[in-house]
């Protein structure tokens, strides 16, 4: 079924209102991984609503993720990542985009992991560089050589990440493809947790 008012929003989503999803997609994965930009078309698809956990940090905090790394440090920032995911995490309904770096801190992994459904989305070092390099926003890719640090950070998250619920790959390409392979995943994953 196709909403005559938006084609876009295709009734693809049994998987929602049949009830089997019960409680927030969480996206997890490196940066440029694609959790903000693909989670918002994702929660358009399920019709559901969409929160970024950077952009609540840095309303909270009052300024950019950058400022607060520059002017509190890394352990602050973890802090105040943790505490606006458990806000987020209340039980109801919604597609998350996590920080790259949430699903790493075994805490905010745990919380994740008990409160919502998660998904990585996974992409490979020359993926992650090039979709980086658009944007230089982000603290921890700061300096000379952003590729060895993503590379570090991908090999160090990597045992992390992996303990997501389902995996999928977040291929180049058009953003609808990945949600599509989101939904498949979700509504295979869903299906197999509720079987009796
Ligand atoms: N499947 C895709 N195909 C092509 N480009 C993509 C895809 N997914 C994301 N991108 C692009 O990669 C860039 C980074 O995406 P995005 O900001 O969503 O990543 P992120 O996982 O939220 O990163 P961060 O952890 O830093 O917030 C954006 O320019 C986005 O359009
Ligand atoms: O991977 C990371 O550690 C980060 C990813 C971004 O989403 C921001 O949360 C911040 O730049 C740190
Ligand atoms: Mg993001």
């Amino acid at each position: 079924m196709t909403d005559p008012e938006d084609p876009e929003l295709i009734d693809t989503a049994p998987v929602v209102r049949d009830g089997a999803l019960d409680r927030p997609i969480a996206l997890v994965g490196m940066m440029g991984s694609g959790k903000s930009t693909v989670g918002r078309r994702l929660a358009r698809r399920l019709a559901l609503p969409f929160v970024d956990s950077d952009q609540e940090v840095e309303t909270a905090a009052g300024c950019p993720v950058s400022e607060v790394f520059e002017r509190f440090g890394e352990a602050a920032f973890r802090q105040g990542e943790y505490k606006v995911l458990a806000r987020l995490l209340d039980g109801r309904r919604k597609v998350i985009a996590t920080g790259g770096g949430a699903f790493a801190e075994p805490g905010t992994r745990d919380l994740l992991r008990a409160r919502a459904v998660t998904v990585w989305l996974k992409a490979d070092l020359d993926t992650l560089v090039a979709r980086t390099a658009r944007r230089d926003t982000r603290p921890l890719l700061r300096g000379p050589d952003p590729r060895a640090k993503l590379a570090q950070l991908l090999d160090r998250r990597t045992p992390d990440y992996a303990q997501a619920d389902i995996h999928v790959v977040s291929a180049d390409g058009p953003h609808g493809r990945v949600v599509d392979a989101i939904i498949d995943a979700l509504t295979a994953h869903l299906e197999e947790n509720t079987a009796s």
